[in-house]
C-alpha cells in the first residue's frame, strides 16, 4: 500500500477524525516537558498520563490538560485486593479523566468492585488484558500461561465485560477477533501501535496504525514515535497521515 505524504492531499475531515482516535502517551518524567508537549502539538486532543509522569508531578499536569479542554487517559493499571483498588478509583475519579486503566488479572471481584466506584463518573474503566510486551513465548515459558495469546486475551476481555467493564486495552493483533465477539458498543483501546520504519522497542505485539484501526480498535495509543521523536510535530502529522 503506497502511503500519502502530501498532507495537503488529505482531506480535513477525515484527518480531524483520525487524530481523535490517536492517544499519546505522555511519558516524560516532568510536568514542565509534558506541558511543553502538549503546548508543542495543540491538535492533539486525548493525552495519556501514565506511571512515570503520575508520579512525578500527576496533580499538576492533571490539572494542566484540564485547563486547556484535553481529554486524558489515566493509564495506571491499578491491579491489588478489591477494596484497594476500589478506594484508589473512587479517588481518581476526582481528576475526571476519561478512561482510567486496571488489570483484568486482578480479577472479578476486584473489576466489579472499581466499576461500583467509577459507575456514576465521567471515567470509564478499561481493563488492561494481557500488557503489549508480553510475547507469546513469555506468556508460555514465563508466565507458565497454558492459552495462546488471542484466547487469553478473549478470556480476559470477556471477564472484563462480564464484570461490568465496558472497554478493555488489548494490542491490534487482538482486535478483530475482540470485535467480532463483542459488537460495536465495548470500546478497544490499542497501544502496540508502529508507523512504519519506527523502533519496535520493548513492544512485542505490534500492528501500525491504519492496521489497528482496520482491525477495529476504537482508540490507538502511540508514545514514543511521537514524543522521542527528533520532531514531534512532524512525527504526529505523519502518523496521521499514515492512517488514512
Ligand atoms: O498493554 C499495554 C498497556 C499500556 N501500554 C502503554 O502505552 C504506551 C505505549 O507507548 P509506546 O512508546 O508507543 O510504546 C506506554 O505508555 C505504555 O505504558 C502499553 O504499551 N501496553
Amino acid at each position: 500500500m503506497k502511503i500519502n505524504l502530501n498532507p495537503e492531499a488529505i482531506p480535513t475531515k477525515i484527518s480531524t477524525k483520525i487524530s481523535t482516535k490517536i492517544i499519546v502517551a505522555l511519558d516524560v518524567p516532568s510536568a514542565a516537558e509534558a506541558i511543553n508537549l502538549c503546548d508543542r502539538l495543540p491538535e492533539v486532543d486525548f493525552w495519556k498520563i501514565g506511571l512515570e509522569l503520575f508520579i512525578a508531578d500527576g496533580v499538576t499536569v492533571l490539572r494542566e490538560l484540564k485547563t486547556r479542554n484535553k481529554r486524558i487517559f489515566l493509564d495506571l493499571k491499578l491491579h491489588d485486593i478489591p477494596n484497594t483498588v476500589a478506594s484508589a478509583c473512587r479517588v481518581a475519579t476526582k481528576y475526571g479523566a476519561d478512561f482510567l486503566t486496571i488489570h483484568a488479572a486482578g480479577g472479578r471481584a476486584m473489576m466489579q468492585a472499581a466499576q461500583a466506584e467509577v459507575q456514576d463518573s465521567s471515567t470509564q474503566l478499561l481493563a488492561v488484558s494481557l500488557l503489549t510486551s508480553i510475547s507469546a513465548t513469555a506468556l508460555a515459558d514465563d508466565l507458565k500461561v497454558g492459552l495462546e495469546i488471542p484466547e487469553y486475551v478473549s478470556q480476559m476481555v470477556l471477564l472484563a465485560r462480564s464484570s461490568g467493564l465496558q472497554g478493555a486495552v488489548c494490542s491490534p493483533h487482538e482486535a478483530a477477533k475482540l470485535r467480532s465477539l463483542l459488537g460495536d458498543d465495548f470500546c478497544l483501546v490499542t497501544p502496540g501501535v508502529r508507523p512504519s520504519g519506527a523502533a519496535i522497542g520493548d513492544q512485542s505485539r505490534v500492528m501500525t496504525p491504519r492496521q489497528a484501526i482496520a482491525a477495529g480498535a476504537n482508540y490507538l495509543v502511540i508514545g514514543r514515535p511521537i514524543t522521542a521523536a527528533v520532531d514531534p510535530i512532524a512525527a504526529w502529522e505523519q502518523i496521521c497521515q499514515e492512517c488514512v
